[in-house]
């Protein structure tokens, strides 16, 4: 949810762009998060993602624009406790069991959760007294959780954080996600499941080659970027003069069924009835995964 406070915005991007070599990894991102909101990045493989939080932890720096965390550098910001992250590449595993791992990251920060309270969060409990150099791909990430948790962070930010959980974990994990949400803490993740981002965020951020493409809720994506899918049998009839039909937007032929995306179903779905047009014809809102398609898709550059 969000907060309106006269407070800085727990996140701020300004023009911010980071290039490596040839690819500008980043493109010019403007970007306000606020405290309280749990905003997903969702983006294609090379999208961006890890770049844009890589720049919002400090840990690369932008060629131009600026980033800030609570009005201050994300340095400062890190330094002083406010932000914890989770990300995808993990560091050289400690031989120490969970709890002492827990307990000594929780120890750097100023007021950190009880470490029991991590443990419970990231559903690690039962693990805390086993090595954590010995835990499965799926456990060291929910350890990983823990440690992101640990020092009770205004602002989380989590790189990928189902990609190694099974079904169950998974569930789990975002329980715990939501559980810390819903004590006013901001919330960033990124992933490529269209399905999390819709059901865990308020807000989806969509990237693609370094720029934001699309803000909004899931609804709104959908909406906006997908319209409805109008289907009915072509039953031996021709495709000709359908893409000219009020809100049509594409047409496309599967098998014997025509699928019209338009952004005024009902006005298509009257022409429709008046070319007799009709057998079989359903009206279906686009999924997020039409709008993400259709957002992301790689149009050939005008030449
Ligand atoms: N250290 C680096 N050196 C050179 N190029 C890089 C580096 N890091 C990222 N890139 C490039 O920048 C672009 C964005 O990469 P980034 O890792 O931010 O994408 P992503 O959306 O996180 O991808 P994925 O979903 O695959 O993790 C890609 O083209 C990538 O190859």
């Amino acid at each position: 949810m969000t907060k309106t406070t006269g407070a800085p915005p727990a996140v701020s991007f300004t023009g911010a762009v980071k290039t490596y070599g040839e690819v500008r990894a980043v493109d010019g991102i403007d970007l306000r998060i606020a405290r309280g909101e749990t905003v997903a990045l969702l983006g294609r493989n090379g999208a961006g993602k890890s770049t844009t939080i890589a720049l919002l932890l400090g840990l690369v720096e932008a060629d131009a624009g600026a980033v800030e965390l609570f009005g201050a550098s994300p340095e400062r910001s890190v330094r002083s406790g406010r932000v914890g992250a989770m990300l995808q590449e993990g560091r050289a595993v400690p031989r120490v069991t969970v709890r002492e791992l827990v307990t000594f990251v929780a120890g750097r920060y100023p007021a950190p959760l009880p470490v029991a309270r991590a443990l419970e969060l990231a559903g690690i409990a039962e693990l805390a007294g086993r090595r954590v150099d010995r835990l499965s791909g799926g456990q060291t990430q929910r350890v990983r959780f823990a440690v992101a948790l640990a020092g009770n962070p205004s602002l989380i930010v989590l790189d990928e954080p189902t990609a190694a959980l099974d079904v169950e974990a998974r569930h789990a994990f975002w329980d715990s996600m939501r559980a810390y949400a819903r004590r006013g803490h901001t919330v960033l993740f990124s992933t490529h499941h269209l399905e999390e981002a819709d059901a865990h965020a308020d807000r989806i951020l969509v990237i693609d080659r370094g720029r934001i493409v699309a803000d909004g809720s899931g609804d709104l994506l959908k909406r906006s970027a997908g319209g409805n899918l109008v289907s009915f049998d072509l039953a031996g009839r021709g495709t000709q003069g359908l893409s000219l039909l009020p809100g049509v937007r594409s047409v496309e032929v599967r098998g014997d069924r025509a699928l019209l995306r338009t952004d005024d179903s009902d006005a298509t779905v009257v022409a429709l009835a008046e070319l007799g047009a009709v057998r079989g014809l359903e009206v279906a809102p686009a999924s997020l995964d039409d709008a993400f398609l259709a957002l992301t898709a790689r149009i050939p550059e005008a030449v």
